[in-house]
């Protein structure tokens, strides 16, 4: 066993060492955020058309691998909890979070199969699917993009730079240019939050009078 031999002043010096690459990632972040409003509409209208959607009881669906799959996540609790302001629970489910089925579909079909075999068992026609690939390559989320609209599902695609196979595939994408998987991630964190404000807007949302 090594000991670490360190000071605190080393420790210092070594954290002030990394203080230019955080501020590049940062600066990275702001660059990609600066230019984030030409996805503004398409995120406005997703969330006029999922709150039609909810209306009519459709489902929304997730998926996305590593970061993405935490992505997925996050809008699926945002919609089945609350975003801002109380409201109804919204029916969502993001794909990666049943680890028994995860397994299974895996162990037996192999991983690209995960997500596919999923929308296939759950999705009805006018429900949703947000697929998350920063590359927009990855083949489980691919896949279940095409499982999708074999059931009538709609695809929306947040994704890295285009082209790439998924945006081409999906209904609708939303290809974020940034430099690096991360930026991609932060900014697709940014959208699910300005889905859930355009969807509260579309569903007549308010403050809660305490
Ligand atoms: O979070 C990160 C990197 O920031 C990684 O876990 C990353 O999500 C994984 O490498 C994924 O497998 C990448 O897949 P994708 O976004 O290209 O579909």
């Amino acid at each position: 066993m090594s000991l670490d031999t360190r000071t605190p002043f080393d420790v210092e010096v070594d954290a002030a060492g990394s203080v230019g690459l955080v501020a590049e990632h940062l600066a990275a972040l702001a660059e990609a955020a600066s230019r984030a409003g030409a996805y503004a509409a398409t995120v406005a209208r997703w969330g006029a058309e999922l709150a039609r959607r909810y209306e009519d009881g459709a489902h929304l669906m997730a998926c996305g691998n590593g970061g993405s799959a935490a992505e997925a996540q996050h809008l699926t609790g945002e919609l089945v909890g609350r975003f801002r302001h109380d409201r109804r629970p919204l029916p969502a489910v993001a794909l990666c979070a049943d680890s028994a089925a995860h397994t299974a579909i895996a162990n037996d079909y192999g991983f690209e199969e995960v997500y596919a075999r999923q929308v296939t068992a759950w999705g009805r026609s006018g429900d949703v699917l947000v697929a998350f690939s920063t590359s927009g390559t990855s083949p489980n989320v691919v896949a279940a993009a095409k499982a999708a609209h074999e059931a009538g599902v709609t695809v929306w695609a947040l994704t890295g730079p285009g082209p790439n196979p998924l945006a081409s595939l999906a209904d609708e994408a939303v290809a974020v240019e940034a430099p690096t998987t991360a930026t991609v991630q932060e900014i697709h964190l940014s959208l699910v939050h300005a889905l859930c404000v355009a969807l509260d807007h579309a569903l007549g949302v308010q403050p809660s009078v305490a």
